[in-house]
């Protein structure tokens, strides 16, 4: 008999079809505790479970006993109690390596657009504002050659840095625990404590992910330290972020402006004061979110869920010491 898994997110049809191939596929929308009740057997008996940014809690794992591997399709994991998977030697699997340089391209995205004002006199453009040549009021600032801060010097802070370096000719800062060896050799790049980054970079970029350490890294203090010409960029995770003083950081002209890709709470809400503000870029968390890569990160997740049900665990394993 195959082995039953519970599949959360919809997945492309061949993808769906490679996952029925292996397992007896229970689809259900989300895993709300309404849904659990619904489905009470099939989380009762399921061995496997996938799908991407629902909550996986204690109270969640205590519907399912059979559980042993969970495969999510994303590389951020902070929705997941790792500690409670250990406790319960369910494997935990992630996509690290199939959006990386999407996400890149993202950070980029988000720093030329925050510069370059491109969402704001786009908007313009459309509302019948260019009757006439433009003049400064139509103007961003330079990218080129600025100095990019880096916080989260992983693998997607790495693609930013190579964008930054060879793209654009800017000197990197990066803040880590230790110094980056690649990003040392490869792009010149200058690890140094936070408080220098944040009073030397031209664009704070924050690529982190959320842990107990991370949560509202970026406060008053850290934006009061920032040259009032800085742009803040997050495409980490929201969370990493005090949003209320960004905010009133953006209001007190402390920092310049802001291109956000993740928010403290998501969807962003319409009333948010962050929308009121010209200088701020909101992107609706499209970091990954091409169809290439969101493919690429389902058969990812898929090839994940059938490699650990079978015991295979050298690649994308977060937790691999509780095989
Ligand atoms: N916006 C999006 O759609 C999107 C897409 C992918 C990933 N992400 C986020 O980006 C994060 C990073 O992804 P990655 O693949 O580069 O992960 P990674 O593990 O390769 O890199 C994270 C880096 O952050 C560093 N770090 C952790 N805590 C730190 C701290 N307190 N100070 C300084 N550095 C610290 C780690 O040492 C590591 O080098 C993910 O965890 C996820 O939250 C967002
Ligand atoms: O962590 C990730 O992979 C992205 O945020 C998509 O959810």
């Amino acid at each position: 008999m195959k082995p039953s898994v519970i599949l959360y997110k919809a997945l492309p049809d061949d993808l769906q079809r490679r996952l029925e191939a292996h397992f007896s596929v229970t689809k259900v929308p989300n895993l709300d505790a309404d849904t659990v009740q619904n489905h009470a057997d099939a989380f009762k008996n399921a061995e496997g479970l996938l799908g991407s940014s629902e909550k996986v809690d204690a109270a969640l794992l205590d519907n399912m006993p059979a559980l042993r591997a969970t495969s999510t399709i994303s590389v951020g994991y902070d929705n997941f109690d790792v500690d409670a998977l250990n406790a319960r030697r369910v494997l935990l699997m992630h996509t690290p390596t199939a959006l990386t340089e999407t996400v890149a391209d993202t950070l980029m995205a988000l720093i030329l657009s925050s510069a370059r004002r491109v969402v704001e006199v786009a908007e313009r453009v459309k509302a019948g504002e260019w009757t006439k040549g433009i003049g400064p009021d139509w103007f961003g600032t330079d990218v080129h050659h600025k100095t990019i801060g880096i916080v989260g010097m992983g693998r997607i802070g790495l693609a930013l840095a190579q964008r930054a370096h060879f793209g654009f000719g800017m000197p990197v800062l990066y803040n880590a625990r230790r110094q980056h060896k690649e990003a040392d050799e490869r792009f010149n790049a200058r690890h140094c404590d936070l408080d220098t980054l944040l009073q030397e970079a031209d664009f704070v970029c924050s690529i982190l992910p959320l842990t107990d350490e991370t949560r509202h890294l970026f406060g008053a203090a850290e934006f009061a330290k920032m040259k009032s010409s800085a742009i803040f960029i997050n495409a980490g995770r929201g969370q990493v972020v005090d949003e209320n003083a960004l905010i009133a950081a953006l209001k007190a002209g402390e920092i310049h402006a802001a291109g956000l890709d993740v928010f403290e709470q998501e969807p962003l809400p319409v009333s948010s004061e962050l929308l009121k503000l010209p200088n701020v870029v909101a992107l609706p968390h499209i970091g990954s979110a091409t169809h290439e890569t969101r493919y690429n990160m389902a058969a990812t997740a898929v090839d994940n869920l059938i490699d650990a049900l079978n015991g295979k665990i050298e690649k994308n394993c977060v937790n691999p010491q509780v095989k």
